[in-house]
């Protein structure tokens, strides 16, 4: 392969975590070159399938590395796709280096090089200030837009528990995800352009509960997707890729809604078998792609606060890691754990694999936009878990 670069432009316009972000949806291998008039030696960051697995300023190497990027807020960068000649020493998922990235810049331990200073906090939903990440979505297939709304600030897009199944691409502006609890709404996170507002499981439902709220946080333009051409191709899958996407959806909604609850009070876990020895040990390299048949499975990460429980599977729910997909959980950050009865079967993740590479543009950002929620709303769970 040649070396070929496809993408520069400005660090003011698209920082790090943009890049990163949309490097990692187009899922390339190669180089992103930064360079920058306020430090000495030109940066680099090396991209395997899109995921950041080293960094280097001239001797330096690594994630300290990487996050030292986030300070750069003026400067060139360019990335060329071409293979890669290093060995991987970053393990984190793309959206974990996001975050914490800008919690260190946000924190002030990460000094910043250029003009630009500090951007201020924005608000969150409930307006007590506080940081929350805005999530991009991939760049926007078109394709499937068939209208175009418009929100003002504060207009609710879509409340909890009523039923809807359209479903929306952020075209601009932001939306504030909140959950809700009696009188109190717990923001989650804020989405940007190109994320996706509406369950992927209304695509099997005729009817759905909204599992959240979305709250327009300022002037939103929403592009309404069109449902019946969506629901068609999605009918078209494989069963064992329409459970996968059902089965993230449902991880989606339970780390939400431990999110949730983590504001108010950490819950610590319970009625979880983690006395046996996991199915699915932390870092294991071995982990296969399984479905679940009968039983149960819990995914647990082990923190110095003590165990916390992401999310409990069952029956049709898929375990251990997609390969083409990255949600942050086992076995790179996360443990699995399995009831007395848990059966599972082995899935085919070449064949899962070409069929994702099938997909329309617009299926396949959904199911990445979605793995990203359940990355950031996990990460967000640690943050809280940790306080
Ligand atoms: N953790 C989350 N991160 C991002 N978006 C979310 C999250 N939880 C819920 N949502 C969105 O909020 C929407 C509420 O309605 P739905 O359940 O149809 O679809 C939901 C998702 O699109």
């Amino acid at each position: 392969m040649k070396d070929q670069v496809v993408l520069t432009g400005d660090l003011r316009f698209l920082n790090l975590g943009e890049l990163i972000q949309l490097i990692g949806s187009s899922g390339s291998t190669g180089v992103l070159h930064l360079l920058s008039k306020y430090v000495e030696s030109p940066g680099e960051v090396y991209f395997k399938e899109g995921n950041p697995v080293d960094a280097s300023n001239g001797m330096e190497r690594g994630l300290k590395v990487l996050y030292s990027f986030f300070g750069w807020k003026e400067g060139e960068f360019s990335f060329s796709q071409e293979p890669l000649n290093v060995k991987p020493s970053i393990k984190k998922s793309r959206m974990q280096i996001i975050l914490e990235g800008l919690r260190l810049l946000d924190d002030g331990e990460i000094e910043v090089k250029g003009a630009v200073g500090f951007e201020p906090s924005p608000d969150t939903a409930d307006g007590k200030g506080g940081r929350l990440p805005v999530i991009k979505g991939p760049l926007i297939d078109y394709m499937d837009v068939v209208a175009e709304e418009d929100f003002s600030e504060g207009q609710t897009i879509v409340s909890q528990g009523r039923h809807g199944t359209w479903m929306w691409v952020v075209l601009e502006g932001t939306v504030n995800i909140c959950k809700e609890a009696g009188e109190e709404k717990i923001p989650i996170l804020k989405v940007g352009p190109g994320s996706f507002i509406g369950s992927m499981a209304a695509f099997s439902q005729q009817d759905e509960v909204r599992s959240a709220t979305a709250i327009a946080a300022d002037r939103v333009q929403l592009g309404v997707l069109d449902r019946p051409r969506l629901t068609h191709e999605y009918a078209s899958l494989t069963s064992d890729f329409r459970n996968l996407i059902l089965s993230m959806d449902r991880r989606l909604k339970q780390v939400t809604r431990q999110a949730a609850m983590g504001r108010v009070s950490p819950q610590p876990l319970k009625g979880v078998p983690t006395g046996k020895a996991p199915i699915i040990p932390k870092g294991g390299s071995s982990a296969r792609l399984l479905s679940i048949s009968a039983g149960n499975a819990f995914i647990v990460k082990s923190m110095k606060q003590g165990d916390l429980l992401l999310c409990k599977l069952e029956k049709s729910d898929f375990v251990g890691p997609v390969p083409f997909l990255n949600i942050g959980h086992e076995p790179e950050s996360a443990a699995v754990f399995g009831t007395d009865n848990l059966q599972m079967k082995e899935l085919n993740t070449e064949a899962l694999a070409e069929e994702y590479a099938r997909l329309s543009g617009t299926l396949r950002n959904m199911v990445d936009n979605c793995a990203t929620f359940i990355s950031a709303t996990t990460s967000i769970l640690y943050d809280l878990y940790k306080k």
